[in-house]
């Protein structure tokens, strides 16, 4: 936690100022930046948001940070969010928490997006994690085979009740295992392609800061390689 915390507040210090209009990532990272700007908020920064997430969307009412709808933005000053993945190109696995695609919208309506993540997310090669597609209702049978079929072995996201997860969107998740990814934005490329899907977990040369956190509490950016 103090980690994931870490990261997060040197994200907002570094990133936020006055005025700006901020991206508002989703998960227990991203969690950390949005307390930290309630906080900066009740004593006086002045910013607007936009969230990946209605839990983010939640949490930032709760803590008295103005929130904008999307039809009023044309550009996002700076976007903080986690990562399940990041690469030495910095290459992303995003989606553990199933909100990839807000965040994707936002991310590419973003001049700069930072990635928060604990050192345990520095990965060589993106796949460790199964990539997380989302996919619409309709026919997702066809879609996972289809993704099946492209070398990974998907599953549909259940919850506890062994329902399918409906994502923010109304759609489902697929997991896909395509093990190590050695080639990501080929990849991406290929699912975008695959009609059912949405949105995938891969965000490519999208992020324009890494700052990762760890144990102890020191946080770092990263130098990109
Ligand atoms: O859908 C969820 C997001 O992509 C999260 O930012 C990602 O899963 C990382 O989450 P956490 O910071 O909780 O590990």
């Amino acid at each position: 936690m103090e980690a994931k915390k870490a990261a997060a507040e040197l994200a907002v210090e570094r990133s936020v100022q006055d005025g700006m209009i901020v991206g508002l990532g989703t998960g227990s990272t991203a969690y950390w930046a949005i307390q930290k700007l309630g906080e900066l908020v009740r004593q006086g920064l002045r910013i607007q948001t936009v969230a990946t997430s209605v839990a983010s969307e939640e949490l930032a009412r709760s803590l008295g940070i103005p929130q904008l709808v999307t039809a009023d933005i044309t550009e996002i000053d700076v976007t903080i969010d986690g990562a399940d993945e990041v690469d030495p190109q910095w290459n992303l696995m995003k989606g553990g928490g199933g909100a990839l695609l807000r965040e994707k919208i936002v991310a590419c309506a973003s001049r700069k997006l930072v990635i928060v993540v604990d050192e345990g997310k520095l990965v060589q090669q993106l796949g460790a994690f199964p990539l997380p597609v989302e996919i619409v209702k309709f026919g997702w049978e066809l879609t996972l085979r289809k993704l099946r079929a492209m070398g990974c072995e998907p599953a549909l996201r259940l919850a506890a009740d062994g329902q399918p997860v409906v994502t923010d969107n109304g759609n489902y998740l697929l997991h896909c295992r395509f093990g190590a990814i050695a080639q990501p934005a080929e990849l991406q490329a290929a699912l975008q392609g695959t009609p059912g899907v949405v949105e995938s977990g891969l965000f490519i040369g999208l992020a324009r800061e890494v700052i990762v956190g760890y144990t102890g509490g020191k946080a770092v950016s990263l130098v990109r390689a």
